[in-house]
């Protein structure tokens, strides 16, 4: 398959079993679904995504004609076979998977361990990686299956990189995975949880089994999981979390208004007529409790004599693992319990047990799923349990009633809308059984919606949409530029992400001509909530101060957070928290020791940083002409894979990686205003924040676009963040070795210049707002030196929230607080724009010539009106991902929420301090003017510069 505009049609699906099994009959080959959960599962993905699925056709074939034929007939399912022969396939599947692993998966006791097996195991594993590094190109995304491929990960994430390519590995259990005491009965534990951390991305069915898997990697492997849903591990960030598969329900649906299947029914429903009709579809598998379900039935039948003929059971018992010998003995085991049943309970009108040990047709199964009064499923344990799911799709009109064990992995979501029950407490099922069959009609039907809501959401397409999108965007929380540029890359292709970089950049431009041309003439020194107040609505002022401060505060914790996490690259002696605390406490103090301070670490950090991305220029420069690496590059990648990764809609998801990329470049107006002379120091600044925006930004964007692929997986976070900084990944390519560690430590600089930022802006609209009446009076105290450092600390303490990101627990709601400063940026651009239009209608009122003003904004009013539509705009589209299919909610609230808050605010403090909208004739545009001082001051001042100090102040302000 070649790699198409969409990345995830580059998808590679891998499971021990194809989900068609290949027999050999009387002249040629015949193919059957496969059965199980993980073959419904992935069959629901084949609407909404389009993959090549690996695995093993269950048959072992010599002949090369045989193999080709086979694998002929398999390509028309975009299936490819995987060959193995018997015997190792049968130690692989039966005698390790099957008879070991499984039964420790499911806290089965009594296993005993054989190292044939599990050399087989391996060996089989080792096949599946030659076979899908061979197919794989760089940019794939490849999703292995469940338990019998555990170390296939790291065999393919080897065999990759010695191939030079770099493909996302992402992996499912479908089983549940054990506690760690549990685990640890198993002699290769190890091999096989390190075998899945060479994973960018893992999933349980349920938050019990993530958890699981956590702990063990920490007491096991002593991997660091502090983060929470990620664990780190020789220096690789693995994302964990969980993902709720499900069935197609419409299939069910469809299914059911059949004529043919609608025939069945009505049979089955005259058959039984006035029998309660109790279902049970399991593999005839010793997870599936069958053992204990006969026996509760048999016990439910002693305990209701008056219910003789009146209830039946249908079980279907699929075959399953018939190679195995404990399966087998179930299968008699079953057989004698089913005839000892019937034989203690028959009639002369019938038998109260149907107990069939065969597969039924699809059409069979629903007709059975809809005429079923209740489903009985008593998994001792269950990875999921998708019989579950299909019997509701299937109750639209009965509202039938679940009776589900507490051990299915289902129950975790479905305990509401059905009878849970302990499956070893006989006595408990027999009441459970009771009790459904007795339920009120609207009992049922309450239930029955619970339910019915629960399948409809959780699909299997979108399981699988938002794990494959998980795997291609995974756990990106960028240090700025040098991190974040790979994501914009990835979504936009190198000429998507040129074109949002620049126009974000030509929004900034006025947002800086607005704010220049006011604070040239009224320079603020704080914050420009002042020109709101005074120039819009003294409310407006109050709610964009308190959400410019929280923009900051989220800010400085993501910089907390990322440092922690770069600097764990070198080291992992110091745990990442004690990490954090230390950053807490330096910033703190550097903060405190007061502008001057502030002022010198921050031109220090700038001059390192600038001079990197020069040095990074130059040698891109030279990789990309062929100078240093292996051979030209050009603009290849321009053309292969392409300019732009996803049309349009690439290039419209990087404005929003760019807007807040951009966030802070607003800062420098304001600092220019507060300047001696901001009638020159204002255009200067501007003109520098142009070449600035046009080098770094454009430029960084232009240069990592020539060197790297925008398929190419490590942009995003293959194995921590230096790792997948897309200035690593270039120098690393031409074969600069200590590239990594260069780039670990300028990330090191950047972060610790951002978040040193972040306090400073912060620190100082808290002290503007208090010192207006808009924030409690004891935030704005200060020292002898003018450093506010009530407003420090109090910013401090609320970047405190990341260290919520350290629980696996509270780290949603850190990610929500930080996801919830994302529209503030523009929130913030767009009220300048406005306040800048107002002014200029006041000077035009009150009589003034805009033409005198010191400096004039280029392109009045042209360049406001489209910065501020753009910005509005941006606002709204700032969140769009959440609507796409499937909406997602929880992320349009938390992408939205600050935009209510923000208006709740503005009519809060109206409400409160009875503010209105100041008129043009009464605006105050004269308060705080300032003198200009004389040019030639100026003039002697840039003479004395020396060359260097030209260049820096040309380029970084
Ligand atoms: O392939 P088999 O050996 O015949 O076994 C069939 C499948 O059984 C297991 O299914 C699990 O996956 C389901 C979907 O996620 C889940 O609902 C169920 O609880 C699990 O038992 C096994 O994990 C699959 O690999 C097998 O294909
Ligand atoms: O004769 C049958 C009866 C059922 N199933 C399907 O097998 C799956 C069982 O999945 P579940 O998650 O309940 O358990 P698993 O068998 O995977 O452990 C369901 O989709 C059933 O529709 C099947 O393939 N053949």
């Amino acid at each position: 398959m070649e790699p198409t505009n969409d990345p995830k049609s580059n998808l590679i699906i891998v499971s021990n079993r194809l989900p068609l099994s290949i027999k050999r009959v009387e002249g040629g080959f015949e193919s059957s679904l496969s059965s199980g959960g993980l073959v419904t599962s992935l069959s629901g993905l084949t609407k909404s995504t389009r993959f090549q699925w690996f695995g093993w056709p269950g048959i072992e074939l010599k002949d090369p004609a045989d193999r080709e034929e086979v694998t002929k007939s398999l390509e028309e399912h975009n299936a490819i076979p995987i060959f193995l022969d018997k015997t190792l396939s049968q130690e692989h599947y039966n005698g390790f998977s099957n008879r070991i692993l499984w039964p420790i998966l499911h806290y089965q006791s009594g296993v005993s361990f054989d190292d044939t097996p599990w050399q087989a195991y391996r060996r089989v594993n080792e096949l599946f990686a030659d076979a899908i590094a061979d197919a794989a190109k760089s940019g794939t995304l490849i999703w292995v299956h469940d338990y019998h491929l555990m170390l296939l990960p790291e065999l393919l994430r080897n065999r990759l990189q010695e191939q030079g390519k770099s493909c996302a590995i992402g992996f499912s259990l479908h089983t549940p995975f054990p506690a760690g005491d549990f685990w640890r009965n198993l002699p290769v534990r190890k091999h096989l949880i390190e075998g899945l951390l060479s994973c960018d991305l893992i999933g349980f069915h349920t938050d019990e089994y993530k958890q699981n898997f956590i702990d063990t990697c920490a007491s096991l492997l002593g991997a660091r999981t502090e983060i929470g849903n990620q664990i780190q591990y020789k220096n690789r960030l693995v994302c964990i979390d969980k993902f709720i598969v499900g069935i197609d329900p419409q299939k069910f649906t469809e299914t059911l208004a059949k004529p043919e299947v609608q025939e069945r029914i009505r049979k089955l429903k005259d058959r039984y007529k006035g029998v309660k009709v109790i279902v049970g579809v399991d593999r005839l598998d010793h997870i599936k409790g069958l053992t204990q379900k006969l026996k509760g039935f048999d016990a439910f039948l002693d305990d209701h004599p008056e219910l003789e003929n009146k209830v039946i059971l249908i079980q279907v018992a699929v075959p399953s693992r018939e190679d195995v010998k404990e399966y087998q003995e179930l299968e008699r085991e079953l057989c004698t319990l089913a005839g000892k049943i019937n034989g203690k309970h028959a009639t002369p009108e019938g038998t109260p047990l149907l107990y069939m040990h065969r597969s039924v047709p699809f059409n069979e199964l629903a007709a059975l799923y809809s005429v079923a009064d209740v489903c009985l499923l008593t998994s001792t344990r269950d990875g999921m349990n998708l019989v579950s799911f299909e019997y509701v799709a299937c109750q639209q009109e009965r509202h039938g009633v679940l009776v589900l064990s507490e051990f299915a992995g289902a129950a975790s979501f479905m305990s509401e809308g059905s009878i849970p029950f302990h499956p070893a407490n006989i006595t408990e099922m027999s009441e459970a059984i009771f009790a459904a069959i007795n339920l009120s009609p609207e009992e049922r039907k309450k239930k029955y919606e619970r339910l019915r809501d629960f399948i409809n959401t959780n699909t299997s397409a979108k399981w699988g949409q938002t794990f494959t999108d998980k795997l291609s965007y995974r756990c990106i929380i960028g240090p700025g530029l040098l991190v974040s540029s790979g994501n914009a890359l990835h979504e936009g292709g190198p000429a998507g992400a040129l074109i949002s970089f620049s126009l974000v950049g030509i929004i900034v431009f006025f947002v800086m001509q607005s704010l220049g041309e006011m604070a040239t003439l009224i320079p603020v020194t704080g914050s420009f909530t002042e020109y709101a107040e005074r120039f819009i609505d003294d409310s407006l002022a109050f709610a964009l101060g308190w959400a410019y401060w929280y923009l900051w505060v989220t800010v400085l914790a993501n910089e907390y957070n990322a440092i922690s996490l770069v600097i764990g690259y070198w080291t992992d002696a110091v745990p990442q928290w004690a990490w954090i605390l230390i950053f807490w406490v330096m910033f703190l103090t550097l903060s405190n020791l007061g502008i001057l301070a502030y002022g010198e670490m921050e031109f220090w950090l700038s001059l390192i940083k600038v001079l990197a991305l020069i040095v990074f220029f130059i040698l891109a420069i030279c990789i990309s002409t062929g100078g240093i690496g292996p051979r030209t590059i050009g603009f290849t990648y321009w053309h292969d894979p392409g300019a732009f990764a996803d049309s349009i809609n690439g290039v419209a998801k990087t404005f929003v990686v760019a807007g807040t990329l951009y966030a802070g470049t607003e800062m420098v107006g304001i600092t220019a205003g507060e300047s001696a002379n901001p009638a020159k120091a204002v255009p200067k600044a501007i003109k520098q924040v142009f070449w600035r925006i046009l080098i770094f930004y454009v430029g960084t964007i232009f240069f990592i676009g020539i060197l790297i692929p925008w398929n190419d997986h490590r942009l995003l976070g293959s194995t921590s963040k230096t790792a997948s900084s897309p200035l690593t990944i270039s120098l690393q390519d031409a074969g600069i070795l200590p590239a990594a560690h260069l780039i670990n430590a300028l990330i090191v600089i950047s972060v610790i210049s951002a978040g040193n930022s972040s306090l400073y802006v912060a620190s100082r609209t808290l002290l503007f707002m208090s010192r207006n009446g808009k924030a409690p009076r004891f935030i704005g105290r200060t020292n002898k030196l003018g450093v506010p450092w009530a407003g420090l600390i109090f910013t401090n303490i609320f970047a405190c929230i990341v260290f919520l990101g350290q629980s696996s627990s509270a780290g949603k709601v850190y990610s929500a607080l930080i996801t919830l400063s994302g529209v503030a940026t523009f929130i913030v651009w767009s009220v300048i724009g406005i306040a800048h239009i107002r002014f200029r209608q006041a000077l035009v009122v009150q009589g003034q010539d805009p033409s005198r003003l010191p400096y004039q904004a280029i392109f009045y009013p042209w360049g406001t009106y489209l910065s501020l539509a753009a910005n509005v705009f941006l606002i709204f589209f700032q969140g769009y991902t959440c609507f796409l299919n499937p909406f997602s909610s929880t992320d349009f609230v938390i992408n939205y929420i600050l935009l209510p808050v923000f208006v709740l605010f503005v009519i809060a403090y109206k409400f409160w301090n009875k503010t209105k909208l100041v008129r043009l004739e009464d605006m105050d545009i004269w308060t705080g003017r300032r003198e200009v001082v004389e040019s030639e001051e100026i003039e002697t001042l840039k003479k004395t510069k020396s060359w260097w100090a030209r260049i820096y102040s040309i380029v970084i302000g």
